[in-house]
């Protein structure tokens, strides 16, 4: 938590008036118990109406006067601990947002999620506790005590037993709560995975009928964590009776010892009601005191996950780089002995690839299912580093490139169809800030989808829903495709971003991809053969290995595994045309 500190520059100011403040208040509530002393001994005892009118006046100042510096400390903590917060969500969304592939897998998006949301706000009520509380409770709890050795030293010791055995109870109870309070943390992750994972997948789990069994795990989460929290709710409701009970005792002790002295006028009644009011204050401000370790544990527990977010460097940077120039005459994309491992994974999921793409050829990637195709496309734009050999474009080693070049070069339609919510225009930009509507009419021709934008009365200013819900799987990759050609880019991935498109519509779009956008090298990553048959360059992989490469004649004739993909497939007719 510590280091988080530093998201309170620029609040300074709001961070010492808050505890300042909250110091005045608690000063005017010690004062209090000394005017009740004098009401009772000098204007009851007096039968003296215009002196108690006069002290009811003074504390009815201290009481507003006290409210007003407790209103004002509450402002300036909240002030302080909102900016605290906003500027820490900022830095995490900032720095999650430069992360690479490699860490967002590691850490999963359901706990970041958590952490920049129920984490931030953890660390955020924690600063507001901390400075209104941190200093006040323990000077209430010291100028009570030395209060009431000023009134009676030997009462005063009952106060040196007493605020040690409630700060005890108070500490015992702590320590049992506080690893529960940690342990409701992590539920609370579970929570989040299982209800992002149900609602991201709300189609699956209904076609699939899981509706009860994805429940009854949720119930079992949210029943766990209700379980959690029930017990620590219950260990700290412990805290109230155990710590009232010595404050009673101490009470009966004070009155005890006091009714004596009064009764040889060492003390007066006015003394002996201000020493229990102190201890009543000395209560409610340990127990304000113990609210707010509870709440610093959790803060610093928060505090922990979001350090490990902000702590964890981005594997892939483009510091040092510079815009790099084409090499002339080179391949547009050359892999030179590539291999790849995922982080903990013990297989590679690429071994030794190599193959060159020039301009204006199609490279067609085909294979089957987890050997490799999507893993291969990440590494040209650089969401992944090669472990090892070098991935080279336009004669540059990829690493040498900034991301914002790289990016330019190469348009990704990944295999989701991903939209965001805003308009179809909107969406489009993501490929070009700037696109006329020239250019976003021509890349949503060459992606199959000018008829059904034209087709919507609102046409390119429709409003796509969060995801493109309001759209259909195919018309989301049509969209997709066009969102990358909008940027005119030199390299096209399409990593089996066509499956949900038909046959004639996918034949149609490869065709208007060949025949408009010359000079583009067009990856098109496949399990249908029909979609890679006529590219240029056609790539074989199988577990994470190159077996074939060439055109689908030659590797009809040289590649087992191509040749099997086909035939199972294609009909001989469609095999040999
Ligand atoms: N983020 C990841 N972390 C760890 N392993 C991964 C990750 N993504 C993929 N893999 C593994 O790497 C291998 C290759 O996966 P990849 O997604 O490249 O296959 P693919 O050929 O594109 O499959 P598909 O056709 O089903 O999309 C698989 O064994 C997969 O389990």
């Amino acid at each position: 938590m510590k280091r988080l500190i530093r998201f309170l520059k620029g609040y300074e100011k709001e961070s010492f008036l808050a505890p300042l403040f909250k110091m005045l208040e608690a000063t005017f509530e010690l004062i209090v118990p000394l005017v009740v002393a004098n009401i009772m001994d000098i204007g009851i005892k007096n039968q003296d109406n215009a002196y108690i009118w006069h002290q009811c006046v003074i504390m009815v100042l201290l009481g507003v006067i006290g409210l007003v510096c407790a209103l004002t400390a509450q402002y300036f903590s909240a002030k302080a601990a909102m900016g605290f917060s906003t500027a820490l969500r900022k830095e995490m969304f900032a720095h999650i947002s430069k992360l690479s592939y490699r860490e967002l897998d590691q850490l999963g998006t359901p706990t970041l999620v958590t952490r920049i949301t129920n984490d931030v706000n953890q660390a955020q009520t924690g600063v507001n506790m901390v400075l209104r509380l941190f200093l006040r409770s323990p000077f209430i709890v010291v100028g009570a005590v030395i209060m009431s050795f000023t009134i009676d030293w030997k009462i005063g010791l009952i106060f040196l037993i007493a605020v040690p055995l409630i700060s005890v109870v108070i500490y015992a109870i702590m320590r049992t709560t506080v690893p529960i309070y940690k342990k409701a943390q992590s539920s609370l992750d579970r929570i989040s995975l299982i209800t992002r994972e149900n609602h991201v997948g709300a189609r699956v789990v209904r076609a699939f009928g899981r509706q009860q069994e994805e429940y009854k795990e949720f119930s079992q989460v949210n029943d766990d964590y209700t379980k959690v929290q029930v017990t620590a709710g219950k260990i700290s409701a412990l805290l109230n009776p155990a710590t009232t009970v010595i404050m009673n005792f101490a009470i009966i002790g004070i009155l005890w010892y006091g009714s004596k002295e009064v009764s040889i006028g060492t003390l007066t009644q006015g003394e002996v009601v201000a020493l229990v009011n102190y201890m009543n204050q000395i209560l409610i401000a340990l127990i304000a005191l113990a609210n707010l370790i509870v709440a610093v544990t959790k803060a610093m527990a928060s505090g922990v996950r979001l350090n490990e977010v902000l702590d964890t460097q981005p594997s892939l940077t483009d510091e040092g780089s510079s815009t790099q120039q084409e090499k002339a005459k080179a391949d547009r994309v050359a892999f030179e002995d590539v291999s790849f491992t995922y982080a903990g994974s013990k297989e590679p999921a690429l071994s030794h690839i190599s193959f060159t793409a020039k301009p204006g050829e199609t490279i067609g990637i085909i294979g089957g299912t987890g050997c490799g195709k999507s893993t291969l496309v990440n590494l040209i734009p650089r969401f992944y580093d090669a472990s090892e050999g070098s991935v080279v474009i336009d004669g540059n080693n990829a690493k040498e490139y900034p991301f914002s070049q790289l990016r330019k070069k190469v348009g990704m339609v990944p295999q989701q169809a991903v939209l965001f919510k805003g308009t179809i225009r909107d969406n489009m930009k993501w490929g070009k800030e700037d696109a006329t509507e020239e250019e976003i009419q021509r890349a949503l021709s060459i992606a199959q989808a000018s008829d059904f934008v034209n087709s919507k009365p609102e046409g390119l200013n429709t409003m796509v829903s969060q995801g493109g819900a309001n759209l259909s799987g195919g018309q989301r990759q049509r969209l997709t495709i066009a969102r990358a050609l909008v940027g005119d880019p030199e390299i096209l991935i399409m990593d089996d971003s066509a499956s949900a498109l038909d046959f004639a519509t996918d034949a149609a779009l490869r065709h208007a991809i060949h025949q408009q956008t010359k000079g583009m090298t067009v990856f098109i990553v496949s399990q249908r053969a029909t979609s890679i048959k006529q590219a240029d360059k056609i790539l074989v992989l199988d577990d994470g290995e190159l077996v074939g490469v060439g055109t689908h004649k030659e590797l009809m004739e040289s590649c087992e595994v191509y040749r099997e993909i086909c035939l199972s497939q294609l009909s001989e007719q469609e095999v040999n045309r």
